[in-house]
């Protein structure tokens, strides 16, 4: 059996008086690509965040590579292996494409770069350009490229695609599914593109009021429009 990488049993979570996420639970596998998708507001990034250790948990459990992170700051867990990339983009605009990727390094020689380069041609290309100068597409690639260099064990990404234009939305989910296809790490995906989501990932599922309200294949979801009428209000072509 392939091994559970993450695991979220029961997870509650919320801010203040507010309960977001209400027993959550999660299985993320070696080489699993799971798509989180629901309405706004339903909890899916709060659920990345609970992952990372930057919202607490009120109840439940979350282990990773078989250890409970209760307890532990987000910085260990970055070092036990989960790469983040926050919906906000995490990187330094005033910074070059190189200085930013060089940051990501941690304790790995330069050498490492080339890793990243190759896996985003276009990151080679505007290695010496500001970080600010970068187009919405580059600077998902660049934040994505950064965490990877972490050599993380699992990958959490924030809506992705948000904000860029459909051509380059296709241009990075061509860029993630040779990096998935490349270095198996599973990765978990918070999108409003459901479709386009659905047509990268394995899995998915669907969240509503902070918990799992179905569970699919992700090509299963994709043909399953009373699903997606019921818990998206949408239509998938
Ligand atoms: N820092 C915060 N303080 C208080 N409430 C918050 C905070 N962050 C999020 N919330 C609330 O928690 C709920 C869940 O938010 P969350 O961002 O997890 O949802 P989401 O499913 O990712 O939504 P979206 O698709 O719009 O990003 C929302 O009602 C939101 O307003």
């Amino acid at each position: 059996m392939t091994q559970t990488m993450l695991q979220l049993e029961g997870v509650v979570a919320g801010y203040g008086p507010t309960t977001v996420l209400d027993g959550l639970a999660l299985q993320v596998r070696a080489g699993d690509r799971l798509a989180m998708v629901g309405r706004n507001g339903v909890g899916k990034t709060t659920a990345l965040r609970a992952i990372m250790g930057l919202v607490p948990i009120r109840a439940g459990r979350i282990t990773f590579d078989g250890r409970d992170l209760a307890g532990l700051a987000p910085h260990r867990r970055a070092d036990l292996g989960i790469g983040y990339v926050p919906q906000t983009r995490d990187i330094f605009p005033s910074l070059t494409v190189e200085e930013n990727l060089v940051s990501g390094l941690k304790r790995r020689s330069r050498a490492a770069l080339d890793e990243a380069y190759a896996l985003f041609p276009r990151l080679a290309e505007r290695r010496r350009n500001g970080g600010s100068q970068l187009s919405g597409g580059e600077q998902q690639m660049l934040s994505v490229a950064r965490a990877l260099l972490g050599q993380p064990k699992l990958l959490l990404l924030d809506e992705p695609l948000e904000g860029l234009a459909p051509l380059i939305r296709q241009e990075l989910l061509r860029v993630f599914r040779q990096m998935s296809e490349q270095t198996g790490i599973p990765v978990v995906v918070v999108e409003q593109q459901v479709d386009e989501v659905l047509a990268y990932a394995k899995r998915a599922v669907i969240l509503n009021h902070g918990t799992v309200v179905h569970e699919d294949s992700a090509a299963g979801l994709r043909q399953d429009q009373a699903a997606l009428d019921r818990w998206l209000g949408m239509a998938v072509h």
